[in-house]
């Protein structure tokens, strides 16, 4: 058992911490939101992430995790020390650093023993020696040790628990040895797979993981728009690829473009990182630059099958960037929703639960008479009714159990553009919809495969 605190209380802290605790340690997650930190103290929690209020309630009871804001009382009384504060992206792509550094500067005002500073937060190369430096700096009595270890995160959103209870692999990068060991036993109970490196390469190792994941995004949507225009279909197009174990079937769906607020800042770190010493990322830029070009594919064929959206009411199914989450970070739907509105239409937007992040969103992004544009509902069948087109953002299960013959008697016109390629193409043709979807023939004008 190991006495840990994890500073932030976000996706990752969060989870993370409440799954050390689920494995036997006594852990204090800490916030410099006193608002979230007060939440969670009565058992709210902040955000959705599936079996994670049940995880948190049974921790909670059983004395094993405990949320306080007194960072400086938390960092005195723990052994590790978990930093999982935001890295946001900063106006110029790079990560911004500014919660790590102030983070650390705590931690080292605070540093009353010897402790391990672990860094969860994705960060760039170099970022486990400044906060070295940054600890040591603001210590008050020298004769206090630590160590700085990098053990950067791997969870999904959306299926964040289960990711980390059953995580695939751990890298653990350490200068101290007896460090890292502490940090790979701490781990045990996970039976996980250990990769031990230095902490630069640990670093590294997370940004490589996300840009190749983005990249193989990019690369089957770049893949989708040729099947378009050849009439080929990218779903067999994947399956045929991802057969072959060099290659491998994940990440291969097409759609409308990764959002979230990992990969798109992620890349654009890492292009930054590359920057930085004179290395022109070319692979990479691509990969963004396909992205930011995806997420108007469906606008693009809503305007072409339409001819004209002004005037037109489009439902719009799903916000989230992904099922499964209340996230809208750097969702498509920010991107889409906005062209639509531009171009005269009026949205109907459906999501289970991430309809509040978006209006708090859109507040700031749009004006008051665009915002009127848009009616919010969690009510599926309710925003299809009397709708002209219906475009699909983000696979929510009710989406994919869509009961067809419903959708077609409520939307006034059965046009589905589906920028998630939910249903079959036979299924769409037997139930008499006009369907786009992304990669795949129309269905108005397909020749189904005998
Ligand atoms: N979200 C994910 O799926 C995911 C997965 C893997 C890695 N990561 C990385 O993990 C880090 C955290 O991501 P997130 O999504 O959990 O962020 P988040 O924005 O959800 O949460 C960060 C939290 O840190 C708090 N914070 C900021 N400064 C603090 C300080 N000095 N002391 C204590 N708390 C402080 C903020 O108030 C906030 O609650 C990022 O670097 C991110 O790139 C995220
Ligand atoms: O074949 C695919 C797979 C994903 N996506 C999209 O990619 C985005 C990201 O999805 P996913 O990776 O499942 O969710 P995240 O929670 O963003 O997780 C990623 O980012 C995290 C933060 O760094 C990492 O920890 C995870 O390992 C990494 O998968 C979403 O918009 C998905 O719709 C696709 O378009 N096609």
């Amino acid at each position: 058992m190991k006495k840990i605190a994890v500073l932030g209380t976000g996706y990752v802290g969060l989870v993370s911490g409440t799954c050390f605790a689920e494995i036997g340690n006594q852990v204090i997650c800490c916030d410099i939101d006193e608002g979230k930190i007060l939440r969670l103290q009565q058992g709210e929690i902040p955000i959705y992430e599936p079996g994670l209020e049940d995880m948190v309630k049974k921790n909670q009871q059983e004395k094993r995790l405990s949320f306080t804001s007194d960072i400086p009382k938390a960092i005195q009384e723990s052994e590790i020390i978990y930093l999982a504060v935001g890295t946001p992206m900063s106006e110029s792509g790079e990560a911004d650093l500014s919660y790590v550094k102030a983070a650390a500067k705590t931690i080292g005002q605070q540093l009353n023993s010897y402790k391990i500073i672990v860094n969860k937060s994705t960060v760039p190369v170099g970022t486990g020696k400044l906060v070295k430096s940054i600890i040591k700096e603001h210590v008050q009595d020298s004769c206090v040790d630590f160590d700085v270890v990098s053990n950067p995160e791997f969870l999904r959103e959306g299926s964040a628990l289960e990711d980390c209870m059953n995580m695939e692999r751990a890298v653990i990068g350490a200068d101290n040895d007896q460090a890292g060991q502490i940090i790979a036993d701490l781990h045990e109970p996970f039976h996980t797979t250990i990769f031990r490196t230095d902490i630069e390469s640990a670093e590294m190792i997370k940004y490589a993981a996300n840009a190749f994941l983005a990249t193989k995004i990019s690369f089957i949507n770049d893949i989708a728009n040729i099947c378009e225009r050849v009439g080929a279909d990218v779903t067999h197009v994947a399956e045929g690829m991802g057969m072959d174990s060099r290659i491998g079937s994940k990440f291969l769906q097409a759609g409308i473009g990764y959002g979230g607020s990992c990969f798109p800042k992620d890349t654009q770190a890492l292009v930054h990182i590359a920057q930085e010493v004179g290395y022109d990322l070319k692979l990479v830029q691509s990969v963004i630059q396909t992205n930011e070009q995806q997420k108007y594919a469906v606008v693009h064929k809503a305007k072409e099958i339409m001819g004209d959206v002004n005037g037109k009411t489009i439902a719009v199914l799903g916000l989230a960037f992904k099922p499964n989450t209340d996230d809208i970070r750097y969702a498509p739907s920010l991107t889409v929703i906005p062209e639509l509105i531009k171009a005269g239409a009026n949205v109907k937007a459906f999501d289970p639960i991430a309809i509040p992040a978006t209006q708090q969103e859109f507040s700031m992004k749009l004006s008051q008479e665009q915002q009127q544009n848009i009616a919010y509902s969690t009510d599926l069948y309710g925003v299809l009714e009397g709708s002209d087109a219906c475009l699909i953002l983000t696979e929510w299960q009710e989406v994919l159990q869509l009961d067809l013959e419903q959708a077609k008697s409520k939307l006034k016109v059965p046009l589905i553009i589906d920028g998630r390629n939910c249903f079959s193409l036979e299924m769409m043709l037997e139930k008499g919809f006009t369907y786009h979807s992304i990669g795949r023939p129309a269905v108005d004008r397909l020749r189904i495969p005998v």
